[in-house]
């Protein structure tokens, strides 16, 4: 399925043998869903948690949301059959974790025809080999797995994730240069609203669509934060306004609120207003 338009400010892990969470989310305020069969699932709960998403998929409506399963590995005991319990279903999207190559993507597109592929972007080898991975046809999104990066690097959590900027930047950068879709990493601490405004910002400024998030608590924030404010809205507008009339002038240049704007500012002010227009329709849907 096409969902370029789709905004993914807010994109809600479930644990797939979780009844109640699964059923909450009918009605929560998120822009996407991973209904997670992986980490969040106790081994001995695999099969069940498969059974119960499969047939929840089927009945439940979570309406405009894009609802996204998370499989296990291949190198697993559950992951082909997760990929085939879900071909001709309802998922919008198949999430591999641990993607630490193209061929880790081939492996699931050979089980499941023309359902769109996202990668887990969370091993070492999968930020040395980002750009790889983002270059297989069948891979419309990312996510990051800052959990795991965290564990392979062996490094400590810090609020400004230092060492995770280099991974986080790489796959920010094989992302856009493929055109996919790319979401940052969970915030833990779900009860700190403070801590999660502020890496929401951070991956905000640095070009991330959404944050991955734990738990409904943390929708509204992912929500406010990776939404055009009315503040750049106005000046996407103005900016628009602006260089339309250096244009009719013959000129190349325009200037709002004391800074040059120029063809690529436009192509930026043009970018915020179809976001804050998806946004819009999605809400209205
Ligand atoms: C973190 C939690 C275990 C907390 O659960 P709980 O103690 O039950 O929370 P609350 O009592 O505050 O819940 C209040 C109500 O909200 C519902 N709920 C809770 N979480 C969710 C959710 N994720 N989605 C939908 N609904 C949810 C509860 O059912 C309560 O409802 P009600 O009965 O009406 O009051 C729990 O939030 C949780 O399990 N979160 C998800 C954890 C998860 O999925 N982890 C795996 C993904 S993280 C990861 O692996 C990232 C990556 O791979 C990496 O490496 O970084
Ligand atoms: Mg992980």
């Amino acid at each position: 399925m096409a969902h370029q338009a789709h905004p993914f400010r807010s994109v809600l892990y479930i644990p797939g043998s979780k009844e109640r969470a699964l059923e909450k989310a009918q009605g929560l305020a998120a822009d996407a869903i991973i209904f997670d069969l992986e980490d969040a699932v106790a081994h001995d709960e695999k099969i069940h948690a498969r059974d119960l998403l499969k047939k929840t998929l089927e009945t439940a409506d979570y309406g405009p949301r894009i609802r996204i399963v998370r499989v296990n590995g291949m190198d697993t005991e559950w992951g082909r059959d997760d990929v085939a319990a879900f071909v001709g279903s309802k998922a919008d999207v198949i999430l591999i974790p641990k993607v630490s190559s193209a061929a880790d993507v081939q492996a699931v597109a050979d089980l499941i025809p023309d359902v769109p592929l996202w990668a887990m972007m969370e091993t070492a080898l999968g930020m040395l080999n980002a750009a790889e991975i983002a270059a297989h046809p069948r891979l419309t999104g990312m996510v990051m797995g800052t959990n795991d990066l965290a564990k392979e690097l062996g490094s400590r959590f810090r609020p400004d994730r230092l060492a995770l900027q280099t991974g986080l930047g790489l796959c920010l950068l094989a992302a856009r240069a493929h055109g996919l879709t790319i979401v940052d990493g969970v915030y833990n601490a779900f009860k700190d609203e403070d801590g999660l405004r502020a890496e929401c910002a951070q991956g905000r400024d640095m070009g991330f669509d959404g944050k991955t998030l734990i738990h409904p608590a943390q929708l509204e924030i992912a929500n406010e934060v990776f939404s055009p404010s009315a503040a750049e809205i106005d000046l996407a507008n103005r900016q628009i306004a602006a260089f339309e009339e250096a244009e009719r002038q013959g000129l190349g240049v325009a200037v709002v609120d004391g800074k040059i704007v120029e063809n690529l500012h436009i192509v930026t002010a043009r970018q915020t207003l179809a976001k804050a227009e998806a946004i819009a329709a999605f809400r209205a849907s």
